[in-house]
């Protein structure tokens, strides 16, 4: 399968499940090669039915658990290859997930992704997005801070240089286009920037860049924790998505956007971006912790707000002549799954694209609503969601998802803390 160097002795095989995370298992070629010929490789769904402790999750109507944990298959993406430099001798292939009937299976996040650029396609447009993540770095088994915090030092930097050196390598071997790395304002937060890419394989790289921060953190006795707020009074760990939309002709849909401030693009894309992040908080800030970094003072947005080069916005425009004209969405935590929060996009994009009526320039510049603070309200937001951007998701996504969600909600409430043992005994 592809192009495959002779001197790859085991594949990685990886898909991504819901929280962000891939899995997966190493494989022989000659495995893959017969595999692929046929339908797939066997992989249960119980791996797209467990809480982020592995636990299955029983509310779940058919998948997983209550479903007798029934085969899927993965098929690799030949596109995806790259060696995995972490594993001697060893490449790695992306997969996407299918039915055992040969259907791509719905609430699989490279097919949720698969689905809403396919709706875009539709209207005539194709996405490139780059992630930028930032993320903890820790001491191994505990909290302690791997570096100090003063944004931007390269004092604070080559705190962890060998840190830095080990994910840039591996970063090359599994060509994720690198292309910044710099310190943040919180003791050991780090971040990282890539080279905008077609909308999966954007996914893709940011996937990849998780584990490879992962992976590069353990060679140094550290632990990368993209939890988006570990401390209340520190700042919070974001993954801002750049995205640009491009037309049939290879031009940037933005490119009047500068000169003409009632552009009807820019509104159109805003908007739909704008009017669905109530209903999408879910998708781009999955947990309890995620509205933990959602409050005022940490340039993380807490409203509903559009406009020109300014980071309180939650979707800031960046019209930067025709070929780097582009949005920013501030919202989505590093906690985020960079498949879902794209598919997420995409489908606000589709739904401005697609409606009636558009506000004005003004009224977008002046728009200015509050957003979930927490995840009970972005679970009664999501349920409120337009019925054209559950059709982009998928039905049978947006209720799997919306169980997942529910049952993170329960695990909290089911949970009583020290914290309030001490403060109202
Ligand atoms: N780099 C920045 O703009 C800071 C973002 C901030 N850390 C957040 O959580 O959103």
């Amino acid at each position: 399968m592809g192009d495959r160097p002779a001197d790859v002795r085991s594949l990685l095989l990886l898909f991504p499940d819901l929280h962000g995370g891939l899995r997966g298992k190493m494989v022989e070629p000659r495995v893959v090669d017969e595999q692929a010929r046929t339908a797939g490789l066997p992989t249960t769904d119980l791996l797209l039915a467990v809480d982020p402790r592995d636990e299955p999750i029983t509310t779940l109507p058919t998948m997983g658990l209550n479903g007798g944990a029934k085969d899927l298959l993965l098929r690799p993406d030949p596109a995806t290859l790259r060696p995995v430099p972490w594993f001697p001798d060893a490449a790695l292939l992306l997969g996407d997930l299918h039915e055992t009937g040969g259907l791509p299976c719905e609430v699989s996040p490279r097919q949720v992704l698969r689905r809403a650029l396919d709706a875009l396609a539709g209207q005539g447009i194709a996405v490139r997005a780059a992630f930028e993540f930032e993320f903890r770095l820790f001491r191994e088994g505990g909290w302690e801070p791997a570096s100090s915090g003063l944004s931007y030092s390269p004092l604070t930097l080559s705190e962890v240089a060998e840190f830095v050196g080990t994910l840039r390598s591996y970063a090359d071997a599994l060509r994720l286009g690198l292309s910044v790395v710099h310190a943040e304002g919180a003791p050991g937060l780090i971040e990282v920037n890539v080279d905008p890419q077609d909308g999966l394989a954007a996914a893709d790289t940011a996937a990849l860049l998780r584990l490879a921060a992962a992976e590069a953190a353990r060679r140094h006795g550290l632990r990368a924790s993209f939890l988006a707020k570990p401390f209340a009074q520190q700042e919070g760990s974001s993954a801002h998505v750049h995205f640009s939309l491009w037309d049939d002709t290879g031009a940037n849909v933005l490119r009047s956007a500068a000169a003409d401030p009632d552009d009807e693009t820019y509104r159109r894309v805003a908007w739909g971006v704008l009017a669905n992040l109530p209903a999408l908080s879910l998708i781009y800030n999955p947990t309890i912790n995620s509205y933990k970094r959602l409050v005022p003072g940490y340039f993380a947005p807490v409203r509903a707000s559009c406009g020109t080069d300014d980071r309180s916005f939650a979707v800031r425009a960046l019209l930067r002549g025709s070929s780097s004209s582009r949005f920013e969405l501030r919202r989505p935590g590093a906690d985020c799954n960079p498949y879902l929060t794209l598919a997420a996009i995409a489908a606000s994009i589709h739904f401005g694209l697609t409606e009636r009526s558009i506000p004005d320039r003004r009224a977008l510049d002046r728009y200015d609503e509050p957003l979930p603070a927490s995840l009970e309200s972005a679970i009664v937001e999501f349920r409120r969601r337009d019925a054209g951007v559950d059709k982009v998701l998928g039905a049978g996504f947006c209720d799997h998802y919306l169980r997942t969600r529910e049952w993170e909600l329960h695990a909290w409430q089911n949970t009583v803390t020290e914290w309030e043992r001490e403060r109202y005994s």
